[in-house]
């Protein structure tokens, strides 16, 4: 069984603005409401790609209300831990570029986080654990490398997504699959990564540090994968870009719906990267029709 963790959900409210002018009255000419964070995307598109799974985490108040019941009505399964802070609402601004504000998100305490603690002890040796997102302020640094631990222990799947301190705290551990994007792969390491042959090299090393699965994504660059025993190169297909949130998320779904069916990395990779790209072509996060058309126009190079 698959189950996602997001410590910090959000409701992604994305407005479209034409021309916007900071610091003056600016108005919306359309704008949606999604559940958010990077677990909880990961939990849609593995439903919307036939795939069950357990979305875990934290959500609170009226926002954490909204979240649970879009899942619901997706036919997602949810086991949060419920909080008295509200959920955080993460604007994503569309105009001439994409600007994003992610807020905070709201206290947890420490039973609150041993609930958590709990519910992951409760897993079985073969279970997936998809632990994404960022940390909320009032949890401790080193949340996903306790976590990672008791994986280990347990023989459960660990897959991380995350970036900053959250990332540097994680590497190091066993990990099914790490996805960093170009970005956070950079502050990881503290380079500059300007091809995806460099990204291939810091894969690498991330699989040397324990990462059986790398996927280093570079938004409409391309994508690589790395493992002790192959290394591909992607390149994107064209389309028209509508909205590249989730992208990386939806990457994480392709990959684990792919690898789970036959446990062939070239056909995950590929999927993976027709995922992030459907999504990258949407309003809303990827269909599955959409994934299969796109997935027979992704390039993928054997290096
Ligand atoms: N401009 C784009 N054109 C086509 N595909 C894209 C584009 N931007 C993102 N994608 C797809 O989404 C994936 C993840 O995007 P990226 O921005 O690197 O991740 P993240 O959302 O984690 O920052 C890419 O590998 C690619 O498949
Ligand atoms: O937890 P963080 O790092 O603030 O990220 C949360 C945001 O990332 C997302 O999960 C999207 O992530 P990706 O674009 O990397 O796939 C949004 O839904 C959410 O607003």
């Amino acid at each position: 069984m698959i189950y996602t963790c997001t410590l910090n959900p959000s409701v992604d409210y994305i407005i479209h603005v034409a021309q916007f002018k900071s610091g003056g009255l600016n108005r919306g000419e359309k704008s949606f409401y999604y559940p958010g964070g990077k677990g909880i995307n990961v939990s849609r598109v593995l439903t919307r790609l036939d795939v069950k799974n357990t979305a875990l985490g934290f959500v609170g108040g009226f926002t954490g209300e909204f979240i649970k019941s879009e899942l619901i009505n997706e036919g997602i399964h949810t086991d949060f831990i419920e909080l008295t802070g509200k959920t955080r609402i993460n604007m994503k601004l569309k105009s001439d570029s994409e600007t994003e504000i992610n807020g905070s998100g709201p206290d947890i305490s420490e039973i609150q986080l041993q609930q958590l603690f709990n519910r992951v002890k409760g897993l079985s040796n073969g279970d997936i654990l998809v632990a994404s997102g960022s940390i909320p302020n009032s949890v401790p640094d080193d949340i996903y490398s306790q976590l990672a631990t008791i994986c280990n222990e347990k023989g459960i799947k660990m897959i991380a997504d995350t970036s900053s301190k959250a990332l540097k705290e994680i590497v190091g551990h066993d990990l099914f699959l790490i996805k960093p994007n170009q970005h956070e792969l950079e502050e990881l390491f503290n380079t500059t990564i300007t091809s995806l042959t460099d990204a291939l090299d810091y894969g690498l090393k991330l699989n040397q540090k324990g990462a059986t699965h790398v996927i280093v994504s570079m938004g409409g660059q391309g994508a690589v994968y790395t493992s002790e025993d192959n290394q591909f190169i992607a390149s994107v297909p064209t389309g028209t870009v509508q909205n590249t949130v989730g992208a990386g998320d939806s990457m994480v779904a392709g990959f684990l719906a792919a690898y789970s069916k036959n446990n062939e990395p070239l056909e995950a990779f590929k999927y993976a990267v027709a995922a992030g790209s459907s999504t990258a072509f949407s309003e809303d996060l990827c269909k599955k029709e959409d994934v299969e058309e796109l997935v027979k126009k992704i390039v993928v190079k054997t290096m």
